[in-house]
């Protein structure tokens, strides 16, 4: 039996004046990106000097203007990263370069080396304060523990006197959500005290839930509180740094934004410690999909996919969240059904806002326009066996058809599993394009007697025997029906004829479908053909047609 009596429940906040509940979000925090730092720090295989740059790089051009570039002081990597930042003049003028470091001098000296020539840097230090970390970790004191802060950000202060750049300061009370909140705040108000924060000159105050121990409401009430509670808030940059251990970062994350948060930290795609840090680019095309102006440029996610598979040798999953690869795919008949409805809804209502079933976005407006929204297996239905048709291949088919096209394909997939469109297409031509005997079409002539009575002469193949008739009716296609009935010994009716264009332009094409029913076997099939020339598309779509309906009898 799962052991679950080795745990206990983490104690949530009694906090019942909570007011985010209400809130939305409106507007994008202030985004920093950890990647090349806490995500880099939990790679098995840790980003060279030139991933770091290609990584750095892809965050400029995403727009991030608060970059954590590492820990200078930890190794050689990251201290001649970041001086290659500087001494290649990599750093835009308007981004702030941010380096994590613990409160101890030798470190904060080497991270002051490592900076200098930045002209806007963060020093970001911390140290843990959770209950747990206090005794097992440092076996220190309350007082003893905020003192380490203290002093922390007295180094820094040294060392910032001869710091040339805009220096602001960052702490973080490292395993904040496992942190009694009077306390947290009184470390964090020790530090403001001591920096000398103001309102001109604030301090970012990020609290990390580095350990994600409850569900997301309870860190929203946690920041809430804090919120609530600084001295004097407007010295205070409010950021959140939340990890994913039980999968709610992302939730995490919001409901911290509405509990008034003005600063989130993360990585793309999540990656970081354990289970990974918060994935900013989950919450920013959140944001997007609800009308929001994420003010990130995350227009190509294909190409942000790629750079992180290259530089942290990582997998996107198919399943993640707007980058997987099968996140706008629907296998399903009943979503294939109603996606294709709802886009032709769209196209048609020419509406301006995006509102289709099962796709919370257009995938185009990301990146993802060359891959199929719609694949076939054995779980699909008429709906996405058309969608392929029209999407791949421009072929409308007409309602009636769909179900007859989609049997064949089914029995395929109940086969061999997922048929490719590729197959779905020769499948087509197969069993209506080149439909081409016992009858096929060589040639004809349709010539109009009077208002309503047409002569038709055709040449044509019966059994691989030339034949050559002529035959009148109200039209050229009742006209042929006569020829074929007369050679097929069938008595069959015309129930429908539709048509459309293939192609635009002067190698224009047609594509007609028509229906016949056996009036001895009640059986109805479609047949299609396809020309450059509208009557003769007509004209192969009945032959494909009753080169059907025989070989049904
Ligand atoms: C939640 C996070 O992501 S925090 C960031 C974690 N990231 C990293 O640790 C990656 C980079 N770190 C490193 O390369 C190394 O840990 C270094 C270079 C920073 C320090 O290396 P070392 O001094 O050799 O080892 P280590 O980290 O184990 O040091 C532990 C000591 O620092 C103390 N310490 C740990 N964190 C802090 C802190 N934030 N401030 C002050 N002291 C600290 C510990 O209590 C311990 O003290 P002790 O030796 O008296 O027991
Ligand atoms: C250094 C801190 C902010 C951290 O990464 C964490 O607590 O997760
Ligand atoms: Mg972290």
């Amino acid at each position: 039996m799962l052991n679950y009596k080795r745990y206990r429940r983490v104690p949530v906040v009694p906090y019942p004046e909570r007011t985010w509940p209400d809130k939305e979000i409106e507007k994008a925090p202030v985004w920093c990106s950890v990647d090349l730092r806490d995500g880099n720090q939990a790679l098995t295989d840790p980003m060279t000097v030139e991933e770091k740059i290609e990584m750095f790089q892809l965050l400029l051009k995403l727009g991030f203007k608060e970059i954590e570039v590492g820990f200078p002081s930890a190794s050689q990597i990251e201290y001649d990263f970041l001086r290659k930042l500087v001494d290649d003049n990599l750093i835009p003028d308007d981004v702030w370069i941010q380096v994590l470091v613990q409160c101890r001098e030798h470190l904060v000296k080497r991270t002051f080396e490592a900076l200098d020539g930045v002209k806007n840097a963060i020093v970001h230090i911390y140290n843990s304060t959770s209950t747990l970390q206090r005794e097992v970790v440092f076996k220190k004191g309350k007082e003893e523990i905020r003192q380490i802060a203290i002093d922390g950000t007295k180094m820094v202060k040294e060392c910032a006197a001869d710091f040339k750049g805009n220096l602001r300061l960052e702490y973080s009370p490292e395993s904040f959500t496992g942190t009694e909140l009077e306390y947290a705040l009184e470390v964090c108000e020790a530090v403001c005290d001591e920096w000398g924060a103001t309102k001109d000159e604030p301090i970012i105050i990020n609290l990390p839930s580095t350990v994600e121990m409850t569900t997301p409401n309870v860190y929203a009430d946690q920041i809430e509180w804090m919120d609530r509670h600084f001295k004097d808030r407007k010295r205070v940059i409010l950021s959140i740094h939340p990890h994913n251990d039980r999968g709610t970062g992302v939730a995490s994350c919001e409901l911290a934004l509405l509990a008034g948060a003005d600063r989130v930290e993360g990585t793309l795609f999540g990656n970081g410690e354990r289970t990974g840090n918060l994935d900013i680019l989950t919450v920013s095309y959140n944001m997007f999909s609800q009308g929001i102006n994420p003010e990130l440029n995350l227009e190509n996610i294909t190409e942000i996919k790629d750079v992180y598979e290259r530089c942290c040798k990582m997998d996107v999953p198919e399943r993640h969240p707007y980058a997987g690869k099968l996140v706008f795919t629907a296998f399903s008949g009943s979503h294939q059904d109603a996606i294709n409805k709802g886009m032709q809804a769209m196209r048609e209502k020419k509406q301006e806002w995006w509102e289709v079933p099962y796709l919370p976005i257009d995938p185009s407006d990301i990146g993802r326009e060359y891959e199929p929204i719609v694949r076939i297996n054995s779980q699909s239905g008429k709906g996405g066996v058309a969608f392929v048709m029209d999407s791949e291949f421009g072929f409308k088919l007409p309602k009636k058809m769909h179900k007859e096209f989609a049997d064949v394909i089914q029995k395929i997939a109940e086969k061999q599993g997922e048929v490719a469109p590729s197959t779905i297409y020769e499948t087509f031509q197969k069993e209506y394009l080149r439909k081409l005997a016992p009858y096929e079409l060589i040639r004809a002539k349709a010539e109009d007697l009077a208002e309503s009575e047409t002569e038709v002469e055709v040449v044509f193949s019966s059994r691989g025997e030339l034949k050559q008739a002529k035959a009148v009716g109200n039209g050229p296609l009742a006209a042929l029906k006569r020829v074929l009935a007369e050679e097929s010994g069938m008595d069959f009716k015309l129930l429908d004829y539709s048509q459309h264009a293939l192609s635009q332009g002067s190698e224009a094409k047609a594509a007609a479908y028509i229906c016949l029913r056996n009036n001895k076997t009640g059986k109805e099939t479609y047949g299609v053909g396809v020309s450059s020339n509208i009557t003769r598309a007509g004209f192969r779509a009945m032959f494909s047609a009753v080169n059907r309906l025989e070989e049904q009898e």
